[in-house]
């Protein structure tokens, strides 16, 4: 393998070698290890496991998406698409957007109009895509793109985690974890179409059948309590998702009530010998604050809730001392600058500067 990030593993990627990247570095991002909460821990349950947290808000775009929409970009270049669609919860629209600006292809969006945060709403404009907004959930905007693109006949193609390219690009989260710290026993991931954490779990496979690893990880996917359709069928034994019409969380990126990709992750999870779990908005709001004041790592709701996930099962017991485990932080938190002001705690006011330089001097 030569350089770094995604395409450090084109060998692995079913690209063929005419096709030239769209590329801005996406990949390689930190794998940050978490003394801190794991001190918390020992305090608090007695237990230990070393907790490390894959940053994928470190990439282009600050999202894991950048990873998928390198290859995606790539491949539509290559085949001259006219036309290029997607809908989002919102990260998918801000990678689309700005690989696609850069393929110099035309993008068009379909969000779910008032539910999108707002750094990845002010992306997608930035980037310059088309912004279709549709009074509705994500999965009518996911139904509108689907529709369309099967009634188009070929003449739009669809950038969503339903094309297997993206996958590609994401199941290299895997090779990274492996290459820095080999194989661990547990991979927390949030979960709302699914389409991640079953692309980790095909890259720690890949791996594997190439003799490059000699054990898997338990793979644990992460949902909101409002807009969990897999761990409410997972925890019911059911192997068929469990729809919400109306999902409702704080973590709006996985505000997900139809996963398309439900089949792969349920597999992924089963395959594994994982789980999944679900956790509250609260549980959310506090995970994303303690990754943060605590490791210095800022994450969006759907980031954090991994850690969420792993405090559950630090607390019931599933995760213990001599486990090793990577919470796979999704987003950045600049994309989501209104969770980020809820996390906050106390903030002080001066009317003056010497008011501020008063109180500040009081804390010496
Ligand atoms: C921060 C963050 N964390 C987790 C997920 C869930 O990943 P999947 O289970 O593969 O869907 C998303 C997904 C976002 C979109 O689906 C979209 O942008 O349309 C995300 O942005």
């Amino acid at each position: 393998f030569r350089g770094r990030g995604v395409w450090r593993y084109r060998p692995l990627l079913p690209v063929s070698d005419d096709v030239k990247p769209v590329t801005m570095g996406e990949g390689g991002t930190p794998l940050i290890r978490c003394e801190n909460i794991e001190a918390w821990l020992r305090d608090r349950y007695g237990v230990a496991p070393r907790v490390y947290v894959k940053f994928e808000g470190a990439n282009p775009t600050g999202s894991f998406k950048d990873r998928g929409m390198t290859v995606i970009a790539s491949i539509a270049r290559s085949l001259r698409v006219k036309l290029v669609a997607a809908a989002s919860t919102g990260n998918t629209a801000s990678s689309a957007a700005a690989y696609t600006a850069r393929a110099g292809l035309k993008m068009v969006l379909v969000l779910p109009k008032g539910k999108v945060a707002k750094g990845k709403l002010g992306q997608s404009i930035l980037y310059g895509a088309t912004i279709i907004e549709v009074d509705g959930s994500f999965d009518d905007a996911m139904k509108a793109v689907q529709d369309a693109v099967e009634a188009s006949k070929g003449g739009i193609y669809p950038f969503n985690s339903f094309n297997p390219w993206r996958l590609e690009g994401q199941k290299t989260i895997a090779f990274e974890i492996a290459e820095e710290i080999g194989v661990p026993d547990f991979v927390i991931v949030p979960v709302g179409n699914g389409g991640n954490i079953s692309a980790i779990w095909k890259g720690f496979n890949e791996l594997h059948k190439a003799g490059l690893i000699d054990k898997l990880p338990r793979m644990v996917g992460v949902q909101a309590e409002g807009a969990a359709p897999l761990a409410t069928a997972f925890e019911k034994g059911l192997d068929k998702p469990l729809f919400v019409d109306k999902p409702e969380t704080v973590a709006t990126a996985i505000r997900i009530g139809r996963p398309v990709n439900w089949m792969k992750a349920l597999r992924a999870v089963k395959e594994s010998g994982g789980l999944f779990t679900k956790v509250s908005d609260d549980e959310i709001l506090s995970a994303m604050r303690m990754l943060a004041s605590m490791e210095g790592v800022g994450a969006e709701p759907a980031g954090a809730s991994s850690l969420a996930g792993l405090l559950k099962l630090v607390e019931d017991g599933t995760i213990g001392n001599n486990d090793t485990v990577v919470l796979v932080a999704t987003g950045h938190a600049l994309k989501d600058p209104d969770a980020m002001l809820r996390a906050s705690t106390k903030m002080l006011h001066a009317s003056s500067s010497s008011e501020a330089a008063k109180l500040l001097l009081e804390m010496a």
